[in-house]
């Protein structure tokens, strides 16, 4: 469906962080309202150096390939055709999208934890690139979801503005650093059928940070009428912004009032004949975090309306998932449906 002013994903601008408490109050809403509406939104401003971002596109595809991908860790190199995230996701198989294809990239799963240095390649290791720029994402991070806690009003009896951030330590967590590399595509191979860039999904963890090159295709699901036809809207490169979105984690925790948007990477005719680069920062919690809710006064509020519009509106992730499991329960589970080999 194309509707002609689609909303655009809100950019959010961390510097007015630094005008005081007025500052920290227009961002705390900004953030809390893209989460609630779209799930997507870019940052500016922040603090991950963009000249790691380059030297992490840059990586040798050699580099990458020398590390196997292991299914116990999720890390290591994965080729073309080798993940089809889309089948994955219960609420777009429902939507009974016609895209079954496999996903046209190759992907490189880091740790994302000092510890794991044995499985960063040297060439990334050296000059502690891959290190700094994963502490940078996790500063980044933390300062999101410290002003989501703040957003949620969480009582400091529970842990108030750490509530979140402190379950997300550096290290001892499965979250990954990617580095995504999407081929040129040729002529009107695009429209085959046979496969995308990247299928529609969800991210599985709590939130995402996404660094694309200056090519476009990404797009998010508006939801909308589940009945009618899908309205992707596109998530464009935006100079030296990162794209943060809910993952599935976020969704279970908030009861629905955020949600876990789908989304895709496409070729637009623009960018056909151009490789595409990204760099995904995947957070997860501690592993063993429950799904339970966030102890919020305004979540409690929103839930009874959100979770009665999402049942309805077939969106919910959280209630097609027992939510007696694990953040890692729900992590190997979805990925257990991902690989294709
Ligand atoms: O490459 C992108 O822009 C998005 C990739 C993505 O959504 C993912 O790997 O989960
Ligand atoms: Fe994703």
């Amino acid at each position: 469906m194309v509707i002609p002013h689609p909303p655009a994903v809100p950019v959010i601008d961390l510097a007015k962080l630094n005008a005081g408490e007025e500052g920290k109050k227009e961002v705390v809403a900004e953030l809390l309202s893209a989460l609630r509406n779209i799930g997507f939104f870019s940052v500016i401003n922040h603090s991950v150096p963009l000249p790691l971002v380059d030297q992490l596109f840059k990586t040798d595809v050699e580099t990458k390939r020398r590390i196997p991908y292991v299914e116990a860790t999720n890390t290591g190199y994965l080729g073309h055709g080798q993940e089809k995230i889309w089948i994955a996701h219960v609420v777009y198989r429902r939507l009974n999208f016609k895209e079954k294809a496999l996903d046209c990239k190759e992907a490189y799963n880091m740790p994302a934890c000092p510890e794991a240095e044995s499985l960063i390649p040297p060439e990334l290791a050296r000059n502690g690139i891959a290190k700094s720029f994963m502490e940078s994402c996790h500063a980044t991070l933390h300062q999101l979801l410290e002003l989501l806690a703040v957003a949620l009003d969480i009582p400091a009896e529970e842990g108030g503005e750490t509530y979140l951030s402190s379950k997300h330590s550096f290290g001892g967590t499965p979250s990954i650093l990617r580095l995504l590399h999407y081929p040129p595509v040729a002529g009107d191979s695009a429209e085959s059928g046979s496969w995308t860039r990247a299928g529609g999904h969800t991210d599985y963890g709590s939130l995402t940070l996404l660094f694309q090159s200056g090519v476009g295709g990404l797009e998010a699901l508006l939801r909308v009428d589940p009945t009618a036809e899908p309205v992707w809207v596109p998530v464009p490169p935006v100079a030296g912004a990162i794209v943060v979105n809910s993952g599935d984690l976020l969704e279970f925790w908030t009861r629905g009032a955020v949600k876990s948007t789908v989304h895709r990477v496409v070729v637009p005719q623009e960018v056909r004949g151009v490789s595409r680069y990204s760099l995904v920062y995947f957070a997860q919690p501690i592993g063993s975090t429950p799904l339970t809710p966030i102890p919020s006064p305004l979540l409690r509020e929103l839930a009874d309306a959100a979770a009665s519009s999402a049942a309805v509106a077939g969106f919910s992730t959280a209630g097609d998932v027992a939510k007696s499991i694990s953040a890692s329960q729900h992590l190997w589970e979805r990925l257990s449906h991902t690989q294709t080999y």
